[in-house]
């Protein structure tokens, strides 16, 4: 494995793909040696990746550039023979979502970015089979790719390991799902009174005008009955979130710890950018789901006119769009809509751009992150009340994970509806975002709303 630096000289990346029969999401995972990486997005292939060939890490506010850089060094080297587009060359990973991140429990693994090029790789071009809105089956395709990184790597050696890779993953078999493991304890950092207190004082700093928005967020964690079977959990999110952007990143085994993972499936795309078109989502204000499409739809329609929730989401759409401006010779916001998930429903607007120019997709990211969905407006006094007010570190939580190519281009989600999980415990986090006329207690009930497509995974039968 390699650990690339910014000055890396003298590398050189071997890449080859072969066409393979569809295999198991569930099953290719379960085969798949630390660091794991799941990408699985609306409209792209899905990716299971099995330990690092390469590995970029970054920390402080340029933790962006630094990636760009790396990735550009990375990537030249390239001896690529990949089949298929969806089969190049890809670093999967993300961002802490403060610049001077810490390192407290339970991140002490994760820097300030870090990606990693998949040792091997399992990519299915029309989505996971498992997933329920997967395209049709003569969409469907799958690719093994296997990458080495390295100073002297040999491209006969790369082909041979193909080809015994190859085998492994064709005699792999979908062995039984296990199911939720069920909750013993659980600890929020957050009591109701602090809550309440939390809220109002960024109610005041809303009412005194030195703040228009900030999202606050609570952190959950929970003691399970069993360690908790990635494979699955990330199977089955795949079938109740078909629109969401599925995602799991470990960091390196490290000697002290046990295996550290976040995950989840989050339904907010950050950007996008292929070629010099930019695609974006703001997405914030938020409803349950009802018992029936009558009520749902009654909810829906509630929310569409609820004065609060459109003002906090139309400071998101405006914000997205003056951060795009500069980039871009046009940008286009849909009309507002409603995303329905198996959980929730938000208000909704798509927003396009076209480049003026060529841009990495990082530069993208890191004008846009955070948005005011996750951190608010003016994006310094959010980002100063939200560290005065939340009794824990936000880590990966909110935001950006995805990929890059060479090419520049990639998509990046911002880390919502996840969860850090080590051996048997889990810590899951959400939040919600506060204006002038918010309410603490109906906040708290949207909180425990955002942890139910984690939480359902974790409890069994809803103990
Ligand atoms: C912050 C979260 O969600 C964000 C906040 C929302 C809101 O306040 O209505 C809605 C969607 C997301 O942009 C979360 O899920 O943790």
């Amino acid at each position: 494995m390699e650990s690339l630096r910014t000055d890396a000289a003298d590398y050189h990346l071997v890449s080859r793909s072969v066409p393979i029969p569809t295999p198991s999401f569930r099953a290719v995972l379960r085969a798949a040696d630390a660091p794991r990486t799941v990408w699985s997005a609306p409209g792209e292939a899905a990716v299971v990746g099995s330990g690092a060939a390469a590995t970029l890490t970054a920390d402080g506010a340029d933790r962006f550039d630094a990636i760009r850089e790396a990735a550009e060094a990375l990537f030249a080297s390239g001896d690529v023979h990949a089949g298929t587009e969806a089969a190049r060359p890809r670093l999967f990973g993300g961002f802490a979502f403060h610049a001077d991140s810490a390192d407290g429990p339970p991140w002490e693994d994760f820097p300030g970015a870090r990606f990693v090029f998949p040792r091997v790789q399992v990519t299915w071009t029309g989505g996971t089979p498992d997933a329920a809105d997967a395209a049709a089956d003569s969409d469907r395709g799958a690719w093994l790719t296997v990458n080495a990184v390295g100073p002297d790597v040999d491209a006969a050696d790369v082909e041979a390991r193909l080809d015994a890779e190859r085998e492994r993953v064709e005699s792999l078999s979908d062995d039984s799902e296990r199911g939720p493991p069920g909750v013993t304890d659980r600890r929020r950092t957050t009591a109701r009174e602090d809550w309440r207190a939390g809220v109002e004082t960024a109610v005041e700093r809303i009412r005194s005008g030195d703040l228009r928005k900030v999202v606050l967020a609570q952190a959950l964690e929970v003691d399970l009955d069993d360690d908790l079977s990635l494979p699955d959990v990330l199977s089955r999110l795949g079938e109740a979130y078909p629109d969401c952007y599925r995602f799991l990143v470990e960091p390196e085994p490290s000697a002290d710890r046990p295996q550290t993972s976040f995950f989840g499936a989050t339904p907010e795309r950050l950007v996008s950018v292929r070629g010099r078109t930019v695609e974006t989502d703001a997405l914030a204000g938020t409803t349950g789901r009802g018992e029936t499409p009558a009520e749902d739809e009654w909810l829906a329609q509630e929310l569409a006119r609820d004065e609060k929730n459109v003002h906090e989401h139309e400071l998101v759409a405006e914000t997205v769009e003056d951060q795009l401006a500069p980039f871009a010779a046009s940008v286009s916001a849909g009309p507002r809509r409603i995303k329905r998930l198996a959980t929730v429903q938000h208000l909704w607007t798509p927003i396009t751009a076209t480049l003026a120019s060529d841009e990495h997709v990082l530069s993208l990211a890191e004008a846009l992150h955070p948005t005011p969905a996750v951190g608010g407006l003016p994006p310094e006094a959010a980002l100063e009340t939200i560290r005065e007010t939340e009794p824990f570190d936000r880590g990966w939580y909110a935001a950006p994970v995805g990929w890059i190519d060479a090419a520049g281009y990639g998509t990046f989600a911002v880390a919502l509806r996840s969860a850090v999980a080590r051996e048997d415990t889990a810590t899951l986090f959400a939040g919600v975002g506060i204006v002038a006329d918010s309410d603490p207690d109906r906040e708290w009930d949207e909180v425990q709303l955002k942890y139910r497509p984690i939480l359902d995974e974790l409890e069994a039968d809803g103990a």
